[in-house]
């Protein structure tokens, strides 16, 4: 297995500009691929999750066509219909493509086959199939029941009705169900059973799908209603923001390791809701300020301090919170993430057990983890990813911390960030 040893890096500043969205990206194409007429995406992140899309897009017989050597994309809309009727999708392990795909290949009538890696077929999906169900799909569980893989055949789809979906487990599930009914073209009430979870997604769905011309009505987070006879218009262009929870890593650094270290791609205007994990950090005591486009972070005079916070809404930069939390005074607890237990790893689980190798005590309940730092690092601990690129890239912070580390299977990154490791040297090297 490879590993990356990463040197102390005793103070960093500088500027680095981000990759695009992944949220932003995944939903993007889908949505360009389910509209009228053409539309160019530009800067869409290049990375695995996001090939997965592209992939499934090009079995489904939607044109995509890159822009020479640049990330932007022409995308040839379909007016909601692919043409491909029986096709075999191997989706990674990209939540952002796999629950939305499911939603809408299963208003269209075709026989699907829709898979992923192993760890993908352990993440929930019932609550997105039974909801489907109510409309009328027709989608069979090819393992074990709830979970993937799927095979979804035609069926005879009624969506005029209220939909009940459970939020609890993903944000995604309610994502899919928003973006995938209105092909139906009927009108259509989601009813969110329960609590919702992750709830700023919900909003860069809605923000995206505007962007499209269909418009939902919404109660709060329970209620969201499309009328009928709506379809999706090519908006012409989507610029893709900078991906928000990227940027975690980098104003952490900024915020434990001097700073100044700006972020540009984006601030204030951003339809991401990981913005807020500056608000979590500045909590922390760090430095931060912000433009339309950019944020950046430096450590406060007197170090950091540890925080009591509840993070549901931003359940990915969470992570990048519980390894800064090794540079604060005091325990830092981070609550309500239940969710991280059916993410690319139980990350409950995986960050209980590497933060305790470099040296922290570490309490872990079902939905929250309490960090206290050690009086000394530990040096050169081997941290396990789990096949996880939050867990490789929140875990490199450790190096900031004046401690040597060593990052196992380094390249797992690659999920969303392929070059997280270049980019974070070449600041370094500033
Ligand atoms: O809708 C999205 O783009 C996402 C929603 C979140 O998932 P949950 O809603 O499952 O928490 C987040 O963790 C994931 O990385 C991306
Ligand atoms: C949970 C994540 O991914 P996914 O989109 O596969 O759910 C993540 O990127 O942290």
């Amino acid at each position: 297995m490879e590993q990356l040893t990463l040197h102390p890096i005793p103070r960093l500043a500088g500027t680095v500009k981000l990759p695009g969205s992944k949220s932003i990206s995944n939903r993007t194409l889908l949505l360009a691929a389910l509209a009228d007429g053409p539309t160019l995406v530009r800067e869409l992140l290049d990375s695995d999750d996001i090939r997965r899309m592209l992939e499934a897009l090009a079995t489904l017989g939607v044109k995509v066509e890159q822009q020479g050597d640049s990330r932007d994309f022409l995308v040839h809309g379909t007016g909601g219909a692919f043409a491909v009727k029986d096709a075999d999708l191997f989706l990674g392990n990209a939540g952002t493509a796999f629950r939305p795909l499911t939603a809408a290949l299963a208003l269209m009538q075709g026989n699907y086959h829709l898979h992923g890696v192993p760890r993908m077929h352990e993440r929930p999906i019932g609550d997105l199939v039974d909801a489907l169900r109510v409309a009328g799909a027709d989608i069979r569980y090819l393992g074990n029941d709830g979970y993937p893989p799927l095979q979804i055949h035609p069926a005879s789809i009624s969506a005029g009705k209220i939909i009940p979906v459970k939020g609890n487990v993903s944000s995604q599930f309610l994502t899919a169900l928003l973006m995938a009914l209105p092909l139906t073209g009927e009108s259509v009430t989601i009813e969110v059973v329960g609590e919702l979870i992750s709830k700023p997604y919900i909003e860069i769905t809605l923000n995206l799908m505007a962007r499209f011309g269909v418009t939902v009505q919404r109660d709060g987070w329970q209620r969201f209603t499309i009328a009928a006879g709506q379809r999706y218009r090519a908006p012409g262009e989507i610029h893709v923001e900078g991906d928000a929870s990227s940027a975690s890593y980098f104003l952490a650094a900024g915020a434990l390791a001097g700073g100044p270290v700006r972020v540009e791609g984006v601030g204030r205007s951003s339809i991401q809701g990981d913005v807020k994990f500056a608000d979590a950090l500045a909590l922390m005591g760090a430095e931060i300020s912000m433009g339309d486009n950019w944020i950046e972070a430096r450590a406060p005079q007197g170090g950091l301090n540890a925080i009591d916070v509840d993070l549901n809404h931003i359940p990915d930069a969470a992570m990048t919170i519980a390894v800064a939390a090794l540079a604060a005074k005091g325990t830092t607890t981070i609550r309500n993430v239940e969710s991280w237990r059916v993410k690319e790893t139980d990350r409950l689980a995986a960050m209980a057990t590497e933060l305790r190798k470099v040296g922290a005590s570490v309490v872990e309940t079902q939905d929250s983890i309490s960090i206290t730092p050690p009086a000394t690092l530990t040096a050169n601990a081997e941290i396990d990813t789990y096949d996880d690129h939050r867990m490789a890239m929140c875990f490199s912070l450790v190096a900031l911390l004046g401690t040597p580390v060593i990052i196992n299977d380094p390249k797992c990154v690659a999920k969303t960030f392929p070059d997280y490791f270049e980019v974070l040297g070449k600041l370094a090297a500033n």
